[in-house]
């Protein structure tokens, strides 16, 4: 934060296509190159911003430490990392779900159920509001595999068309939470950049009021 340019830290992947597209219509383009390219840092001069390309997980990292004034994070990514950021909008894009699934029929076959999950935080959290003692086990992704083949007997992770969980003969179990992606500032820049942060703040939210849910859910 040591300059006037507002730093703006984007998700890569899902996320980014209708992010960019809010960040367009609200008068914010992002370059072409940025999701062509490799390059993960661009800088749009006459807006005075800077855009970083980072992974969605990591999104509320860089906004915490202030290295972005601002940030893109899905609502399950705020949840898990528990960071020190204001969330300011919800952009009404990118939605999907948490639950847990499993296979059907399945008798309960071990005293402490195994749950695996990107979610560790999340789950931990869930299964204590229920009162159910488990083992959480982290993995980094193909959640669906690890009932299939044994590793856990249920599963915590994103259910967003339910193809997944269809194609690999699970059932959903609970619903946990509804997701979409927000908007998230560093509280120390929203002190020091208040003028400039609440004129994005409130462009983004002229554009989601006008219509941001109708941009499609890009869940590839
Ligand atoms: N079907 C979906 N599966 C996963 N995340 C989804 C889905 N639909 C929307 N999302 C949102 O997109 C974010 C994840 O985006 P993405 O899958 O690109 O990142 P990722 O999990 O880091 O991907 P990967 O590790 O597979 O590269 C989630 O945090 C969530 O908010
Ligand atoms: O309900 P659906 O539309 O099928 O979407 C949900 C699936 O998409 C995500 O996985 P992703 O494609 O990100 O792959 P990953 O397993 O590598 O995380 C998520 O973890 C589910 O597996």
């Amino acid at each position: 934060m040591s300059n006037d340019w507002i730093t703006f830290a984007m998700p890569k992947g899902r996320i980014f296509e209708e992010a960019a597209e809010l960040l367009r219509r609200a008068g914010y383009p992002l370059q072409d190159d940025f999701s062509a390219g490799r390059k993960l840092i661009v800088e749009a001069p006459d807006a005075g911003m800077k855009f970083f390309l980072s992974k969605p997980m990591d999104v509320p990292t860089y906004v915490e430490h202030g290295v972005a004034d601002i940030g893109v994070a899905g609502k399950d990514v705020l949840l898990e990392e528990q960071r020190d950021v204001y969330e300011v909008l919800d952009l009404h894009i990118s939605a999907c779900y948490l639950a847990v699934a499993g296979l059907p029929n399945r008798m309960p076959k071990r005293v402490t159920p195994k749950i695996a999950t990107k979610y560790p935080n999340i789950a931990t959290q869930y299964f204590k509001e229920q009162g159910e003692q488990v083992e959480v086990i982290r993995l980094s992704g193909s959640i669906e595999l690890a009932p299939l083949v044994g590793l856990a007997d249920r599963i915590v992770d994103i259910v967003s068309s339910g193809r997944t969980l269809k194609e690999n003969g699970l059932l959903e179990l609970e619903t946990i939470e509804s997701v979409t992606s927000r908007l998230i500032v560093n509280p120390v820049s929203y002190r020091m950049k208040d003028q400039q942060i609440d004129e994005i703040v409130a462009r983004l939210s002229m554009v989601v009021e006008e219509g941001g849910t109708l941009l499609g859910n890009h869940t590839s």
